[in-house]
């Protein structure tokens, strides 16, 4: 494990110092920096091929970095170099959960089991790591009320606690995504980072996603990241956004200043850099 001293600001829960990944030939990630803060929704955008899933990865343990430090600070004040750690250390001890772009879910277990899965590791602790203590202790018979406490808590608050006994490859898309970020949410992370979390989702089920998103931000305290596509969503719910291009970053600032960056503009259109200039006038007269 990799407790270290704190030395980030309160403010910031993460942050990402000079990170780069390459493979082979190809820089995907190149020399980036930004900051989640506390509390907040920090959505991570960029045309495809910039480097978002590459970052997630580094971020979660998948990928060891090339360069560069991730650094995680609890509430509690215990901070975490990321980069150092593998990926069930990042979820277990850091606190740092994650979704995928593609769902990951056991589809033939129901929902309810699903979300007690998600807590294997706190009911094996609970247990003694015995068979004996499934069997009697009243550690392991606790835990275990406990487990189904959160499990129906979460199933409540992503809105799927009718479906609790159904299979979750039953589920319509939508909901199999909300019910991935209760899974996740059933781990306790501080931080939780998602990937992709309205692809495929129709505006009905986009619209109980951001419900679901900042009820997680406003009730429970978690900081979120997430990349996304959809600008609608990352308009309306977050605080924060950063913009990757070719794996370094082009913009950071709050979702207004984000929008009418000349730079994030011309990523969007695929504009050379020679022609950003003509942007951030078409940009400044559309704004008069
Ligand atoms: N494991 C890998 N091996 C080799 N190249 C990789 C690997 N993972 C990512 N890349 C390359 O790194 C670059 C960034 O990819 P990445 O998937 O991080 O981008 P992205 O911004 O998440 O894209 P998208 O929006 O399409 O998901 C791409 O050129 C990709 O081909």
């Amino acid at each position: 494990m990799s407790a270290v001293a704190s030395t980030m600001n309160n403010d910031a829960i993460l942050k990402v110092e000079h990170l780069s990944m390459r493979f082979g030939g190809l820089m995907a990630i190149n020399d980036l920096s930004f900051e989640v803060r506390r509390g907040e929704i920090t959505a991570l955008i960029g045309p495809n091929g910039a480097g978002k899933t590459t970052v997630f990865n580094c971020i979660t343990g998948f990928y060891k970095p090339t360069m560069g430090m991730i650094s995680m600070q609890q509430k509690g004040g215990k901070s975490f170099y990321l980069e150092r750690m593998a990926d069930f250390e990042v979820t277990r001890d850091a606190k740092v959960a994650r979704t995928f772009q593609n769902i990951r879910l056991f589809s033939g277990l129901t929902l309810l089991e699903n979300l007690l899965v998600a807590q294997h590791n706190a009911l094996m602790k609970a247990s003694g790591y015995t068979v004996l203590g499934l069997l009697g202790f009243k550690t392991y018979k606790d835990a275990s009320k406990e487990a189904v406490e959160k499990a129906r808590y979460w199933l409540e608050k992503a809105s799927l606690i009718d479906r609790a006994d159904d299979p979750a490859g039953d589920l319509p898309y939508g909901a199999q995504r909300r019910l991935e970020i209760a899974r996740a949410m059933c781990t306790g992370p501080e931080l939780l980072c998602l990937d992709e979390p309205a692809a495929g989702l129709n505006p009905r089920e986009s619209q109980e996603l951001n419900k679901l998103l900042r009820s997680i931000r406003a009730d429970n305290g978690t900081s979120l990241l997430l990349i996304e596509h959809d600008m609608s969503v990352v308009m309306e719910i977050s605080d924060h956004v950063v913009v990757l291009e070719y794996g370094q970053k082009i913009s950071d600032g709050d979702p207004a200043h984000v929008k009418n960056d000349p730079r994030v503009i011309a990523a969007y259109l695929g504009v050379d850099d020679d022609e950003v200039e003509t942007v951030r006038h078409e940009v400044e007269e559309g704004a008069n």
